[in-house]
């Protein structure tokens, strides 16, 4: 095997568990979640260690690892020179500003002279730069949002996703300075034999995400009907059509996004379509 592509992955955290489904849904196999900080494949040429997410883009950077998943915010965050090389589709969150509920609020002007807390001193100044905002921002590592609580700021700036954190701390969202979901990020000069490993695994990801998209569709028709339902479910070519034992019926089989999929469903049964199965696909080459 050639020397392995050595991935930084989070050790335990928002994303761990995707991070290493979507290995395993490229067929990569790797001890996880044992104690251990580094693991080597069993059958493709990787190696994974287990880390803080604030650490990767640094380890990446250097070297110390190829590649590595790590949140858009913390990529951005931690100003490392590294590549992004695919949008990973999970861990979806933003940063954004909030305020104790009661406070009347107008616009970002009404931030002037105000004290922020947060864990992303970068992204909040970069923001308020371009806005021309001036504030006081007060970085600290975790537990934000009890900052206006304990008066050690009037707003704050940090991760929101379902909104329940600001909402259980009498917090309301005015701001959102950035959008983040996972990325995969690489030395930005992988040697040629890691490139080959790189884009190895990029195929297996792209075949993995596809898949995930699309659906698998059977459905029976009258065969005057085909035409019709062919343009509504084209397929990657075009549909598969079978006699069925019954006369002048056929089988329609077809691959089709899965929005498009319930985007025309009544279309598709007004055609004539019966019997329909909607069946998952495990990865999809083009
Ligand atoms: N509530 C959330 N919903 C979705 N994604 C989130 C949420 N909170 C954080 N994330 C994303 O997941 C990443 C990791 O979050 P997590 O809370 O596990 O980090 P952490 O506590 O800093 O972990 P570590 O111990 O590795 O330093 C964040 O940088 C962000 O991109
Ligand atoms: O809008 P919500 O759905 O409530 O999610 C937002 C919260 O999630 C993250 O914290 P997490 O729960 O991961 O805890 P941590 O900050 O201690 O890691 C983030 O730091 C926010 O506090
Ligand atoms: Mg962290």
């Amino acid at each position: 095997m050639a020397s392995p592509i050595r991935i930084a992955l989070q050790k335990s955290g928002r994303l761990s568990e995707d991070s290493y489904q979507l290995f395993k849904a490229c067929g990569i196999r790797f001890d996880y979640g044992t104690g251990k900080l580094k693991s080597v494949s069993s059958n493709f040429a990787a190696e994974f260690l287990f880390l803080r997410d604030d650490d990767i883009p640094g380890y990446v950077e250097d070297g110390v690892a190829d590649l590595g998943i790590v949140g858009e915010n913390v990529a951005v965050e931690t100003g490392r020179h590294v590549t992004t090389v695919h949008r990973l589709g999970f861990s979806k969150c933003r940063l954004s500003i909030a305020i104790p509920r009661g406070e009347a609020y107008t616009d970002i002007r009404d931030l002037d002279g105000k004290n922020i807390a947060t864990s992303y001193p970068r992204l909040l100044g970069t923001y308020l730069a371009e806005q021309g905002v001036s504030a006081a921002i007060h970085e600290i590592s975790g537990s934000v949002e009890i900052a206006p609580s304990i008066g050690l700021a009037e707003a704050v700036c940090d991760i929101v996703s379902s909104g329940s954190t600001l909402l259980s701390n009498g917090l309301k969202e005015v701001e959102t300075i950035f959008r983040s979901e996972a990325i995969m990020i690489a030395h930005p000069a992988l040697p040629a034999e890691k490139q080959t490993l790189l884009d190895q695994l990029l195929f297996r990801i792209n075949a993995v995400q596809a898949a995930k998209n699309n659906k698998y569709i059977v459905l029976n028709a009258p065969n005057h009907a085909i035409p019709s339902i062919a343009k509504l479910l084209p397929g990657m070519k075009a549909p598969t059509v079978t006699p069925l034992a019954t006369e002048g019926w056929s089988s329609v089989h077809s691959v089709i996004n899965e929005n498009a999929f319930w985007e025309n469903i009544e279309a598709i049964r007004a055609a004539g379509a019966e019997g329909i199965l909607v069946v998952p696909i495990e990865k999809m080459i083009n």
